[in-house]
């Protein structure tokens, strides 16, 4: 059983107060893009992780936990654990998305291995785990997985688990820069709450961009581009100063739009159209700017068995 599960890019994401759960209330519109982790997972003796770089991707996996902690493996213990079987499954994870990179590749391994293991251990006929449960117990696993099960482009709100599905049209055309070390979630969001107190600004409550929903809705790239946002990128500025020369080169190669993917270093950078994207990817690749430079269109489709 293989499913591949897609990375996302935040075009919206606004950052409430703290709250007493150590969470964020959060606006976060997800846009799940073409860039892909795969996952086969194979009936074993017990459950077991192998992570690999995917074939032609530079991404590096040795952050990447080969045991019960990696995300797919706590999936698969939930799934068996509801449907009260052993999880004697091997997972093989080939890795495209860039680790602790700001673009959900644990969630959407997890997404994945939800999915795999439902197919396997679940009955086809009279299925004991619907497609709202495999959602609830994503969000039991990480605020992103629901969205890497879901995919498309939809508004999440909560700490990101509940979804509603937005209103897109047409494709969008994106390139990423990756970097070279991740950056970790907490410690981003962690960041962003000490900018603010430093400030004297209090969190506002998150709301959806009116403009982001219309420049979706008409698939009209270079208005999406002017309203991207995301608050946790000043953070990520801060806990990695490098990225502003990466923001910079993609502005100056001429992207309609630029920000910090999620928590970051990743950086996303919108193009026109196709072509747009081909030479803005090249431009970057030449700066040096970036680990490397990748393109990928969205939105695109959730965990999907190939
Ligand atoms: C920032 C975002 C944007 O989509 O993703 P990444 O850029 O990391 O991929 C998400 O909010 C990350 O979601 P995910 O990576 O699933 O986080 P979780 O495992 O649920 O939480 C990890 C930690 O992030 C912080 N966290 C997460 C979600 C949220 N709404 N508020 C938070 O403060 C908390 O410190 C939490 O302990
Ligand atoms: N299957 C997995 N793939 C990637 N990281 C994983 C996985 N399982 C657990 N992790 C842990 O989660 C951390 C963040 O993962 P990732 O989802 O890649 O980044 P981000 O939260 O920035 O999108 C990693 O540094 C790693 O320690």
């Amino acid at each position: 059983m293989t499913v591949r599960a897609p990375a996302k890019v935040n075009l919206q994401l606004s950052v409430g107060p703290l709250r007493d759960d150590g969470y964020h209330d959060l606006v976060n519109v997800f846009h799940a893009v073409s860039l892909f982790d795969e996952l086969t997972a194979v009936p074993a003796d017990e459950l077991a992780v192998t992570v690999e770089t995917a074939p032609g991707s530079r991404v590096a996996v040795d952050g990447v936990p080969a045991d019960d902690d990696n995300l797919a493996a706590r999936a698969a213990r939930l799934v068996a654990a509801r449907l009260g079987v052993e999880p004697a499954v091997a997972l093989r994870i080939r890795k495209a998305i860039p680790v602790a990179g700001g673009m959900a590749g644990g969630s959407a391994d997890a997404a994945a291995a939800l999915l795999a293991c439902a197919r396997l251990w679940d009955s086809p006929d009279d299925p004991r785990l619907s497609r709202d449960d495999l959602l609830e117990l994503g969000a039991d696993l990480g605020s992103d997985v629901p969205f890497a099960l879901l995919g498309g482009t939809a508004i999440g709100v909560g700490r990101g688990e509940r979804l509603t599905p937005a209103l897109a049209r047409g494709t969008f055309h994106w390139v990423f820069a990756t970097a070279d070390g991740g950056l970790s979630t907490p410690a981003v969001y962690a960041e962003c709450d000490r900018l603010r107190a430093e400030r004297g600004e209090e969190a506002p409550r998150p709301r959806v961009s009116e403009e982001l929903m219309s420049a979706l809705a008409t698939g009209d790239a270079k208005a999406l581009g002017v309203v991207l946002s995301n608050d946790l990128q000043a953070a990520a500025l801060v806990l990695r100063p490098s990225l502003r020369r990466t923001l910079t080169a993609g502005h100056e190669a001429g992207a309609i739009g630029a920000l910090v993917s999620g928590s970051g270093p990743t950086c996303a950078f919108l193009a026109e159209n196709a072509e747009h994207a081909a030479e803005l990817a090249a431009v970057l690749a030449g700066e040096g700017v970036a680990k490397s430079i990748v393109r990928a269109g969205g939105p695109v489709p959730g965990a999907t068995v190939i």
